[in-house]
């Protein structure tokens, strides 16, 4: 999972600077476009966590990434909210290359670190006392926001609980309002980075459902982050799977399953082969990725016995 140095609370519209609303892509435009990305911690040097990235995406599709443990999942969110700067290549959002933190985006991460000395309904409604054009608007248009907040806990369930604190409430309640939280500003875009990852697996099917729902209603686009295959194929329209680091993409999965979906729709035919096929990919590159490692090392041991 992400281990973000990110903007308070991981949770919300990242809120420092950066284009406000970047100007709208043309007709056709991809709403995110990576271009041969690349990505190295620590210089040019360093540990590099991306290679020649590529990635187009529509406005208002649910897109889901998926690759081995470390390939750089959580790094390409990092990329496309500008919490960082590629090393190589470009990133840009509707029609913007993005060169800071965006103000058009809402995160959820597996953490939902709501406040705990805030009650819930506080708890949604953050986002708007740090974002603008929200934050000048909130004082004069209190009632406007109070609505669009219960409106939302009332999508996801949470109406009879807006004046609990986070801390009363079960896990999946509070990724419930987090989601909430992440949504209450109307973002273009929706980061989710292992959102239920934390949750048992009926919880996690709960609310891969209400996500669905609220997905439907709204058509923000959303890239989600999973190590849960199934989770992918639920939500997404089109799969990404990476290599195992340095990550890029080896293979992209349409989900022409018909929405609605339902957790019945996992036991179809067609649903377990698309899982099928992605983790056999995914076991593919771990291998190869193993494989790898261990000719390093045995290499590097041979020259180091030759150097003695
Ligand atoms: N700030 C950082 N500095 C140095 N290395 C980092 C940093 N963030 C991530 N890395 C490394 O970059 C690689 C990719 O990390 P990243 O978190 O993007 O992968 P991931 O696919 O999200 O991992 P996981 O599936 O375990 O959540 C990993 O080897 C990680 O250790």
């Amino acid at each position: 999972m992400l281990a973000l140095a990110t903007p308070p609370a991981a949770m919300a519209p990242s809120a420092s600077s950066g284009p406000d609303t970047a100007p709208s892509s043309p007709p056709g435009t991809p709403f995110v476009q990576l271009d041969g990305v690349g990505l190295s911690y620590g210089g040019p040097q360093g540990l590099k966590a991306l290679n020649n990235t590529n990635m187009a995406i529509e406005k208002g599709r649910f897109i889901a990434v998926v690759g081995p443990s470390g390939c750089g999942k959580s790094s390409l969110m990092k990329l496309v909210t500008g919490l960082q700067p590629p090393t190589q290549g470009s990133v840009s959002v509707n029609g913007a290359k993005v060169n800071g933190p965006l103000k058009i985006v809402g995160m959820a991460f597996q953490n939902p670190s709501l406040l705990p000395w805030r009650p819930l309904l506080s708890n949604v409604m953050l986002p708007l006392e740090i974002v603008q054009p929200h934050r000048s608007r909130l004082r004069a248009n209190k009632a406007e926001y109070l609505a669009k907040a219960r409106a939302l806990l009332e999508t996801v369930g949470l109406q009879e609980f807006e004046t609990k604190f986070p801390w009363m409430l079960s896990g999946g309640m509070q990724q419930r309002a987090n989601l909430c939280r992440s949504l209450i500003h109307d973002p273009d875009l929706l980061m989710l980075d292992e959102p239920f990852g934390a949750l048992d697996a009926f919880t996690r099917e709960e609310l891969w459902g209400v996500l669905q729902e609220v997905w439907m209603e709204r058509r923000f686009t959303c890239i989600l982050v999973t190590h849960d295959l199934r989770e992918a194929a639920y939500l997404a329209d089109t799969i990404y799977v990476m290599s195992a680091r340095p990550g890029t993409i080896i293979a992209r999965h349409e989900v022409d399953l018909p929405r609605p979906r339902t957790v019945d729709t996992t036991f179809e035919p067609r649903f377990v082969d698309l899982v099928h096929t992605i983790r056999s990919e995914i076991a593919q590159v771990r291998n190869e990725a193993k494989k790898a490692a261990k000719a390093g090392a045995t290499k590097a041991g041979t020259t180091e016995q030759k150097a003695s």
